[in-house]
């Protein structure tokens, strides 16, 4: 049998072998073709005329495109079929495959046999055979779509699923699901046979590295409905940990581009939470043939030139995060105007008299500019003008002439005596300067000025400060920090140093975007430049997708993305993954992002770090706006073992009681393993390292409270890359093979360490360390460990309380 077994195999391999040869064998002729169209291309530049130009452009684009998917080595370039019964039409797409999705009736024959009328290979991109016979369908055609959506209870034409696994030009092996057992199919007069055992946890059970890889040959059927679903409006996809969310997001952008390649040359925006999360994702796209036209960004690095560098402890971050910032920063820009030395009198001749402001009188023209509402820095000519009106004013001149033409004159003559005069204009400077959001923001690390603008009353007998511009007369403005908060915040400011320019952390970074609008820049000079291949691109119409010789060049490519994200500030595709984690500023800086972009938004409640998670979600809905919203639920957990699963599940149950946990696909027979740590925790946590790395072929990850994280950098010394620390924080969307989680407790936030406690703070919606407890305990992919401190209230077996039944 088994012998039997394996020459089906054998042969079926074989087959998927000679379809591949004739693959690349029109893959190399295409090359050929693409080469010499460049090689006449550059002999037309010659020429040198407008008309030839434009031809050679278009023949590099098209022949550049080729070449640079073709000569990319591909592992699975081809990587599936289907076979399929006769449709109920016989129309034909574009890709030369049938479009009808139901089977023509009487296709299966009442004795239960039937003929496979036309079978397709899937693969990362279309190949048609020079009579246009379709060779490969590119897995985001619609005509691959049943490839990923066939379940056998709605199986629609296709009797066999196959997935071919290869390496380059070689086939290694093949896996079968039969869709329609109770058919017996016949294909060129064979039976169709059935092989391998199931491709779908072949791909599960596969070690990791540090980089995601694409799982576009077992995309489910579930998660194809999202990758698919029409691109207009807003797409909400919610899972538990592991159900594909990641994924399915970045599978989604190369669809999209597929789909309409034009609409997203306005560019995909990816949101990712952390840099590391982004450098773990960033192969995905290419290994879908698509990047340029996608941006992966951490939240950290959306705005130019900042790069958030650190964390902010808890209290602050969750201040920073809040809604109320964005009133606090909108005073605060206003307020940044009297800081430091500001001139107090404006003294100017003019008509040979000498005309002055005082204290009063230029707070006073100070506010009724502020009354506008342009940002601030574009303001300065509508303060010049009310400065102009106000020393017009008091110069009496106009009281002089009664004839409204003379006067118009005199005061004109007026504005041009002042304005030319040196006095006035470096009073302008010093009185409006120009702000930077940077500098703006240092500015509130100091605990005075940042009470001020929070609303506080000044500590008795310590402010010898006049009112902030704006407040006399009108009251006191809201409140909008308390002085515990106002310390917090101060105090993680101050890590930006006077002039700004001092290392951010990641919740800065939401509050310079919000100051930059607030400030407003001047216009920059706009840079001249060539016609980019997009602008050529859009005179050409019918071409699908065009690069150019400079595409391929890695440091031209590298050089035009950073120059398309940095004249970028509007897209027309945003996915934001890891949604639940954004907090109300990140929402307003991400939401500017796609003020006019239909969104994709995936995300998990149960793993939120973020306390304030109806303010977020009123923030969420201001960033989406009123766009309608299609919502899809993932359900399956492609990473965890059940074993695992099932632990995480508990902490679930604390952090969000009632919430359904999702399945978990496989097995592995192996428990977590606990293990209590008297003394320090550092060489216990080396140790089981060094044991996770024995037992797993892949990636161990440590995750560690986020005080903790440099220290546990340095336990892990020397251990070798396979190996890495990480801050609970940081863990969010990643997976290694073996999971070290040390002392749970201090993740949940050195909060709770009784299950009790833990419960009263789910009940008062505190539960945010427990849901980052829960994002630890789920990033494994075979082994958990859980190494538990005194503070975790360990049992004897090593249970830590926390995770007790
Ligand atoms: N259809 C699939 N075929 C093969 N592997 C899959 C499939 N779907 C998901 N996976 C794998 O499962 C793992 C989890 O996927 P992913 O990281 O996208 O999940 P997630 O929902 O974003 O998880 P989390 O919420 O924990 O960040 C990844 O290794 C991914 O490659």
């Amino acid at each position: 049998m088994a012998a039997h077994h394996d020459s089906v195999r054998e042969r079926e391999i074989r087959g998927e072998q000679r379809h591949l040869d004739e693959v690349y064998r029109r893959l190399e002729e295409k090359i050929h073709e693409a080469e010499f169209l460049m090689d006449d291309a550059s002999k037309r530049a010659q020429v040198g005329t407008p008309g030839a130009l434009a031809e050679r452009d278009a023949q590099v684009f098209r022949a550049g495109v080729h070449l640079n998917r073709l000569n990319r080595e591909f592992e699975d370039f081809l990587f599936g079929r289907i076979d399929l019964l006769p449709g109920a039409d016989a129309r034909r797409g574009p890709d030369g495959a049938y479009t009808s999705v139901e089977p023509a009736e009487g296709a299966v024959r009442p004795d239960g046999t039937a003929g496979i009328a036309e079978t397709l290979h899937v693969g990362r991109m279309g190949v048609l055979d020079a009579d246009y016979t379709p060779l490969v369908i590119d897995w985001r055609a619609p005509a691959a779509a049943p490839f990923y959506r066939a379940t056998p209870v709605e199986p629609g034409r296709v009797v066999r699923r196959r997935v071919i696994r290869s390496k380059g030009r070689t086939v290694l092996g093949v896996e079968d699901d039969l869709l329609r057992p109770e058919v017996r199919a016949s294909l060129d007069g064979e039976e169709l046979s059935v092989t391998g055992d199931g491709a779908l946890m072949a791909a599960l059970g596969r070690a990791r590295g540090h980089a995601m890889r694409d799982i576009v040959s077992s995309i489910q059927a579930e998660q194809d409905l999202v990758i698919r679903a029409p691109a207009a409006s807003v797409t909400e996809v919610e899972g538990g940990p592991g159900t594909g969310k990641t994924a399915v997001a970045l599978h989604r952008a190369a669809y999209l581009l597929y789909q309409d390649r034009r609409r997203y040359a306005g560019g995909i925006l990816v949101v990712s939470p952390t840099p590391l999360l982004v450098s773990y994702t960033e192969g995905v796209l290419p290994s879908l043939g698509e990047e340029g036209q996608v941006a992966i960004r951490a939240l950290g690095s959306l705005v130019e030139g900042a790069e958030a560098t650190t964390y902010d402890e808890p209290h602050a971050a969750r201040v920073k995060g809040s809604a109320r910032m964005a009133k606090l920063l909108h005073r605060a820009a206003r307020a940044a105007l009297d800081a430091g030395q500001v001139p107090q009198t404006l003294r100017v001749v003019a008509f040979r008299n000498r005309v002055e402001l005082g204290a009063d009188e230029l707070r006073d023209v100070r506010q009724q500019v502020l009354g506008g509402t342009a940002p601030v820095n574009l303001m300065r000519p509508r303060a010049r003008k009310f400065l102009l009106d106000a020393l017009w004013e008091k110069s009496g001149a106009g009281r002089r002439h009664t004839d409204p033409e003379l006067a118009a004159e005199a005061r004109e003559a007026f504005d041009e005596d002042v304005s030319a005069e040196d006095a006035f204009v470096s009073f302008l400077d010093a009185w409006w300067p120009e702000l930077t959001p940077r500098r703006v923001l240092a500015s509130l690390a100091d605990e005075e000025t940042l009470s001020r603008v929070a609303g506080l009353p000044p500590r008795t007998g310590r402010s010898g400060r006049k009112p902030a511009p704006g407040r006399s007369g009108r009251g006191r403005a809201r409140r909008l920090l308390d002085r515990a908060e106002v310390s917090a915040v101060a105090g993680s400011l101050r890590r930006l140093g006077e002039d700004g320019e001092g290392p951010l952390s990641v919740h800065d970074v939401a509050l310079l975007d919000e100051l930059r609008v607030l400030l407003g820049a001047p216009p920059k000079p706009r840079r001249e430049r060539e016609p980019s291949p997009a602008d050529v691109l859009e005179q050409l119409s019918g071409l699908e997708e065009l690069t150019t010789a400079a595409d391929r060049d890695p440091t031209a490519r590298r050089e035009r993305s950073e120059r398309q994200a940095e004249e970028r500030t509007d897209y027309a595709h945003v996915i934001v993954d890891e949604a639940q984690d954004l907090t109300p500023m990140q929402w307003r800086m991400v939401g500017r992002r796609g003020r006019h972009a239909t969104w994709t938004v995936v995300g998990d409640p149960a793993q939120s770090s973020w306390p304030d998670t109806e303010e977020a979600a009123e923030a969420r809905t201001d960033a989406l706006g009123s766009r309608p919203r299609r919502r899809f639920e993932l359900t399956v957990n492609y990473r965890n073992p059940a074993e695992i699963a099932e632990l995480a599940d508990r902490v679930l149950a604390l952090a969000m009681p009632g919430t359904a946990p999702p399945k978990a696909v496989r097995s592995t027979g192996l428990r977590p393993r606990f293990a209590a740590v008297r003394g320090e925790l550092g060489p216990a946590v080396r140790e089981e390292a060094r044991r996770a790395l024995a037992e797993v072929d892949g990636t161990v990850g440590v995750v560690v409270p986020m005080d903790r994280r440099e220290e546990a950098r340095e336990w892990l010394a020397g251990l070798g890359e396979r190996a890495v620390a990480l801050g609970s924080l940081e863990a969010k969307g990643l997976e290694y093979d073996a999971v070290i989680v040390a002392s749970p407790a201090g993740i949940a936030g050195g909060g709770p360490a009784r299950a009790a406690a833990a419960r009263e703070a789910a009940a008062d919606g505190t539960a945010a360390g427990l849901r980052v407890l829960y994002v630890a305990l789920t990033r494994a992919t075979q082994r958990l460990t859980v190494l538990s401190g005194e503070e975790d209230l360990p049992d004897a077996d090593g249970v830590p309380e926390l995770l007790r039944d």
